[in-house]
């Protein structure tokens, strides 16, 4: 059986309705449809609300209208177990690596808590994590340094090794590269093409950089005006 992809279906957002106020609308009855194995791009100039459309489709923030649908159940009507598998299934990751990391803790500790919560047994951690090195192309040397430490690229690798400790299905990528020198920028991207080709993962890749969505992409879109123009 094919798999069902990560589906938005007729999204709309608008921030600040009140009383007296219609609000301002952000996007408008927005439909997408991103494959395992595959990547969406959404592209658009900045303001244009591809981080709230990104927010929306991983589920941290609520639609004003329309609904996200995870293994053909919508986001609001799934019951707790449903709601877990979309939770952990379905992941976000940032434009600054520097934010997705506690300055205060030792990267091997960050790690360590995320295999904790797994309830991956403590026996288990050693080859879990030597097998994210392994996954990112990084040295084991990241382990005992803390985020500050580490570059904008080793720390973004890191960020998707968290992540893809999870086991995700669909990554929202926000803007991934946007923080990175540019021959960091091709490693990364280059890194998530070999991650979805191993794990057949589906991206939703945002990004105002043409080049990187044509790059990235099997389809895409420009959201504009709160609408969204596909390109197959
Ligand atoms: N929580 C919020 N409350 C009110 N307005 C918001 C909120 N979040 C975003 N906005 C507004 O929504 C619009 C779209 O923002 P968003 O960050 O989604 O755009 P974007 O296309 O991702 O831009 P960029 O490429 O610059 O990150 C902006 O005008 C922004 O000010």
């Amino acid at each position: 059986m094919f798999p069902i992809p990560l589906r938005a279906d007729r999204l709309s957002k608008t921030y600040g309705a009140s009383f007296l106020s219609t609000g301002k609308c952000i996007f408008h009855e927005i439909s997408l449809e991103i494959r395992q194995g595959e990547t969406f791009g959404l592209m658009g100039a900045s303001g244009e609300g591809k981080s709230t459309l990104g927010r929306v489709i991983a589920g941290i923030e609520r639609p004003t209208s329309g609904s996200v649908y995870y293994n053909g159940y919508g986001l609001t009507e799934m019951k707790k177990i449903e709601n877990a598998a979309f939770r952990r299934k379905v992941q976000i990751m940032f434009q600054d690596p520097a934010d997705a990391f506690n300055p205060r803790k030792k990267i091997e500790q960050a790690i360590s808590e995320v295999l904790k919560l797994l309830r991956v047994p403590e026996a288990g951690y050693a080859s879990k994590i030597e097998e994210m090195l392994v996954t990112t192309g990084l040295p084991d040397e990241v382990l005992s340094r803390y985020p500050i430490q580490l570059s904008g690229g080793q720390l973004q690798r890191l960020a998707l090794g968290r992540i893809l400790l999870l086991n995700p299905e669909y990554i929202i990528l926000d803007e991934p590269t946007s923080a990175l020198d540019v021959s960091v920028q091709a490693q990364i991207l280059h890194m998530l093409k070999r991650v979805q080709a191993e794990r057949n993962t589906g991206y939703l890749l945002i990004s105002h950089d043409e080049a990187v969505i044509r790059f990235m992409s099997d389809s895409y879109g420009v959201l504009e005006n709160g609408q969204l123009k596909i390109i197959e």
